[in-house]
C-alpha cells in the first residue's frame, strides 16, 4: 500500500491521506475474507484497514472481483469478515446506523415514488407531520415530485435509481454505504444523479462509502479515493481529492490537477489488471 500513516506529511491534492481524526465514524481493521467455492478457497480480501471521519465521503475503485462489494457487505452486516472488524459508530440510537443503495433500484413495485421514500421513517413510526417535509425535500432535490404519485414500473431507469437515492437520504442513516449506485444508467443519466448526489450531500452531509468501477466518478464525488488491488483486494492507495465544494461535474474536468490525479489513479489500477 502506498504508505497512509505519514501523520505530518502535507496535504497536497492527491497525496496520501493522512488518518481520519479520531474517533473514526467507521473503522475498518485487518479486514480479511475468504469464501469456500466448490471446494476451493477464494481469498476475496486481505489485511485491508482504513478510517472515514464523520461527513467524509469515500470512494473505493478497484479492479472488478478485486473484494470492493464484498468489503461493503461486511460494513453493511451482511457478511462476516473471516478475521479482522469493523466499528461504526452510532451517534443517535433514533437514527438508523447504516442504509445500502445497490446497482439496480431496489424499490419496491408496488409502492407509489412517495411510499417509497418515505417507507424507512413509515417503519420507525414516525408521525405523518415528521415524514412529510423529510419526503418533499427528497422528492425535490431528486427531481421526482411530479412522479411523487407514479408506481415503478411508470419510471425511466435513472427515475428509479433517483428514488432509491432519495429514500437512502430520507431515511437518514448515519452511514450511507452506496455499491455502484449509478452503473446501470446512461452516460448523461449517470452525470445528472452525479450533480444530484453532490447536490444533496452537500446539505446532509452523511458519511458515504462509494464502490464504483469509475476513476472519473470517484473523483468528482470524493474527499478521499482507496485504490484496491487486484484480488486478494488490498488498500494499495489512500488519496485525498481536496478539490473546492460545491464542485460542478465539468468544470472538475478541465482542472489540471483532475487530469493529474486521474491519470495517478490510473496508472495504480493498470498495473494491478495487467497483473490479474
Ligand atoms: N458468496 C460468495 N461465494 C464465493 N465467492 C464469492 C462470493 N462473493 C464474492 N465472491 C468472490 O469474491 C471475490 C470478490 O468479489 P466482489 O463481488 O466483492 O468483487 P468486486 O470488486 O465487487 O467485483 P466487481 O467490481 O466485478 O463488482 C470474487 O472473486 C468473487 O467471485
Amino acid at each position: 500500500m502506498l504508505h497512509a500513516d505519514a501523520l505530518d506529511a502535507p496535504t497536497r491534492m492527491g497525496s496520501e491521506a493522512p488518518p481520519a481524526p479520531a474517533p473514526a465514524k467507521v473503522a475498518i481493521r485487518e479486514l480479511h475474507k475468504e469464501f469456500q467455492a466448490a471446494g476451493a478457497s477464494v481469498t476475496a480480501l486481505q489485511a485491508c484497514s482504513f478510517d472515514i471521519a464523520e461527513g467524509e465521503f469515500v470512494s473505493i475503485v478497484g479492479p472488478s472481483g478485486c473484494g470492493k462489494t464484498t468489503l461493503l457487505r461486511i460494513v453493511a452486516g451482511l457478511e462476516t469478515p473471516t478475521r479482522g472488524s469493523v466499528a461504526l459508530r452510532h451517534g443517535n440510537p433514533a437514527q438508523p446506523l447504516s442504509t445500502l443503495v445497490f446497482q439496480e433500484a431496489s424499490i419496491f413495485p408496488w409502492m407509489t415514488v412517495r411510499a417509497n421514500v418515505a417507507y424507512g421513517l413509515a417503519l420507525r413510526e414516525l408521525p405523518r407531520a415528521q415524514i412529510d417535509p423529510v419526503v418533499d425535500k427528497f422528492l425535490a432535490l431528486t427531481g421526482l415530485d411530479r412522479f411523487a404519485h407514479a408506481y415503478p414500473y411508470q419510471l425511466s431507469g435513472g427515475m428509479k435509481q433517483r428514488a432509491s437515492v432519495a429514500r437512502a437520504f430520507a431515511n437518514d442513516p448515519e452511514v450511507l454505504l452506496m455499491d455502484e449506485p449509478f452503473a446501470a444508467l446512461d452516460e448523461q443519466n449517470k452525470i445528472l444523479l452525479q450533480e444530484e448526489l453532490l447536490r444533496i450531500w452537500g446539505e446532509t452531509r452523511k458519511t458515504v462509502l462509494f464502490i464504483t468501477h469509475s476513476i472519473d466518478e470517484a473523483l468528482v464525488l470524493s474527499d478521499r479515493v482507496i485504490v484496491m488491488s487486484a484480488r486478494p483486494g488490498r488498500i494499495k492507495a489512500d488519496l485525498r481529492v481536496s478539490f473546492p465544494r460545491p464542485r460542478a461535474v465539468f468544470d472538475l474536468k478541465g482542472d489540471p490537477d483532475y487530469a493529474r490525479l486521474s491519470r495517478e489513479i490510473w496508472l495504480m489500477l493498470r498495473e494491478e489488471v495487467r497483473g490479474a
